[in-house]
């Protein structure tokens, strides 16, 4: 069975998740997502670390950081970064490992400006509006990959 390193990184506001707007963005916490992710990931053998932060250079650091420490892959929620920052695309060009870019809500039938997203450039995959389901679709999608 292969395994390997993934990293899910969460972008600005997800630390609040679970406290409003449950009809779009659901009732789970962020912890609820990644401890089940983590029990996800354990079960198939491989290990996943998370970070959730409101700066968009911590996210960018810790996207540098995973380059050089056999991360495999990396699963993105950047929230509003998704849509304004060409700095995560840049760092993300620079990871040679699987992107997987996933989004809580169906972001086509939001507002117009949460249609365009700079990471698509660089995502091999992007899955929207399936919920916390989406982070376990792409977490699937990077096992089966190997
Ligand atoms: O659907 C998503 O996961 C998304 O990436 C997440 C976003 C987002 C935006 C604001 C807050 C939150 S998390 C949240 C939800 C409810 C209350 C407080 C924070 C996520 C949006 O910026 C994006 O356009 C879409």
């Amino acid at each position: 069975m292969m395994s390997g390193k993934v990293l899910v990184l969460h972008g600005p506001n997800l630390n609040l998740l679970g406290t409003r707007e449950p009809e779009i963005y659901g009732h789970e916490t962020l912890a609820d997502i990644d401890n089940a992710l983590r029990e996800h990931a354990v079960l198939e053998g491989w290990e996943l670390a998370s970070r959730q932060s409101n700066h968009e250079g911590e996210l960018i650091d810790a996207i540098h950081a995973a380059r050089l420490d056999g991360t495999v892959a990396i699963i993105i929620n950047p929230a509003a970064y998704t849509h304004t920052s060409v700095a995560i695309l840049d760092a993300l060009n620079a990871f040679d490992g699987t992107v997987i870019e996933v989004h809580l809500s169906n972001v086509h039938k939001r507002e117009s400006f949460r249609h365009h997203s700079y990471v698509s450039l660089r995502a091999d995959g992007v899955i929207a509006g399936l919920g916390s389901q989406g982070y376990h679709a792409a977490l699937d999608a990077v096992i089966r990959k190997g």
